[in-house]
């Protein structure tokens, strides 16, 4: 019997998500997650997928992310599926940031983690949280492969003219100050979906991908190949997102700071945590905002609005940079379920080809679609994206290579 399962974890700040997958047929044989680490109210939820089982929970203190992994581990135990396992043949784990060094996924070993590590100045939110998994699972099973499949790796082809910020060249490089982009792992898997479903090869199409999760992020994929995104040095950069501002001028954290009294770590917080949609009408659900719409609101309206403009205005400037655009394709949470933001996003866009069909643009479900009107000279598509799939796969495949 050949190994054939991957264990997926994306390690957050506070949370830890997880699937079990059996590579053979791509099947899901667990999912679940550990939510407010650290908090006393630290939350598992684990699905026992292949055994059809129902969803278990369990609410109490977890103190770290090593106590997070290990509980992981006791509920994959319960159905058999244990990290001891012979059937499993690796741990991915979705590392958000890969500087300029990773452009493809990774076998861990401690040169990489020291890698991943010197990074944590350009991802503090993220790339500790990321590091506290390897490094616990490594411990949990030192014997296995653990590989890193970056965010970043999927934006290291844009060119210098997109990834550069015009600021001081030496100031820049010192710091390693540049358009990093994220969300790269799903940036991938939709634009090679899309063109899926145009029936073409991923090189013969233009596709502008837009993620729209809690975190959002839009990129210009030209022929497969990454040519701008609009995350940057962090994920804070571009769209509006549910707790993020996306762009912004810069000075306003300079007035923050002298005006405002605000330490930078204040100001992070405020622009991280504290601002995009929950920050304009205090909710960042999408399905909420709506709702509070319905009945009128007037600041919930507003936050939509904002969204919209700033949405639209990517999806413009890519067309821009793109010069022929084949499919814009919407995926993630809001992209995938909310056919108010698809339609909001193009509409007016008729000049650029862009339009969606009413019809055609209310129908749910977990399959690649097209919304836009049979005629229509760009298709406009619903793609759902799997990032853990695609870790998965990625996983193995580097796995199955080096074996
Ligand atoms: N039915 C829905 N209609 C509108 N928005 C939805 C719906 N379901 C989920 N969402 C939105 O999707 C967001 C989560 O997206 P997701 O891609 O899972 O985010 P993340 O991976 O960043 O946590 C929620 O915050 C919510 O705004
Ligand atoms: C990089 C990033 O924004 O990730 P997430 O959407 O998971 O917060
Ligand atoms: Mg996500």
């Amino acid at each position: 019997m050949t190994a054939s399962r991957v264990l997926v974890l994306n390690s957050g700040s506070s949370s830890v998500k997880y699937q079990l997958l059996d590579m053979r047929d791509n099947s899901r044989l667990a999912a679940g997650l550990v939510e407010r680490i650290g908090e006393r109210t630290s939350r598992l939820k684990h699905t026992p997928l292949a055994a059809g089982g129902e969803a278990r929970e369990w609410n109490g203190p977890i103190a770290d992310h090593d106590a997070a992994l290990k509980a992981v581990a006791e509920e994959l135990a319960k159905d058999g599926l244990g990290l001891d396992s012979p059937e499993l043949a690796a741990i991915g784990h979705r590392v958000v940031h890969g500087g300029q060094t990773f452009t493809r996924p990774t076998v861990i070993d401690d040169a990489v983690l020291a890698e991943i590590e010197r990074l944590i100045p350009v991802a503090p939110l993220h790339n500790p949280a990321n590091l506290t998994g390897i490094r616990t699972a490594r411990a949990l099973r030192p014997d296995l492969p653990q590989v890193a499949v970056f965010d970043t790796a999927f934006h290291t082809t844009m060119p210098e003219s997109a990834a550069r910020y015009a600021i001081d060249v030496e100031t820049a490089d010192a710091h390693r100050i540049r358009r990093y982009g994220f969300h790269g792992t799903s940036h991938a898997y939709v634009s090679r979906a899309t063109a899926e479903l145009l029936g073409k090869a991923p090189e013969e199409v233009n596709v502008i991908v837009l993620h729209l999760g809690n975190g959002a992020s839009a990129s210009a994929v030209r022929g497969g190949v990454c040519v701008d995104t609009s995350m940057g040095l962090t994920p804070l950069e571009g769209l509006v997102m549910g707790t993020r501002s996306g762009d912004t001028d810069p000075a306003v954290i300079f007035h923050l700071a002298r005006v405002g009294n605000m330490s930078i770590d204040e100001i992070d917080t405020l622009l991280n945590k504290k601002s995009g949609l929950i920050g304009l009408c205090g909710d960042n659900d999408m399905r909420e905002i709506r709702r509070r719409i319905d009945e009128g609101d007037a600041r919930a309206e507003l936050a939509f609005d904002i969204y919209i403009h700033r949405l639209k205005k990517y999806i413009g400037a890519y067309c821009a940079v793109l010069g022929r655009v084949d499919a814009v394709a919407f995926t993630a949470g809001v992209g995938e379920n909310s056919a108010e933001v698809r339609a909001a996003a193009v509409a007016g866009l008729e000049t650029l080809g862009l339009a969606v069909d009413d019809a055609l643009n209310a129908v749910r479900g977990d399959e690649p679609r097209l919304i836009s009107p049979p005629d229509a000279r760009v298709a406009v598509a619903v793609v759902p994206t799997d990032e853990e799939l695609e870790i998965a796969t990625q996983t193995y495949a580097l796995v199955e290579r080096t074996n």
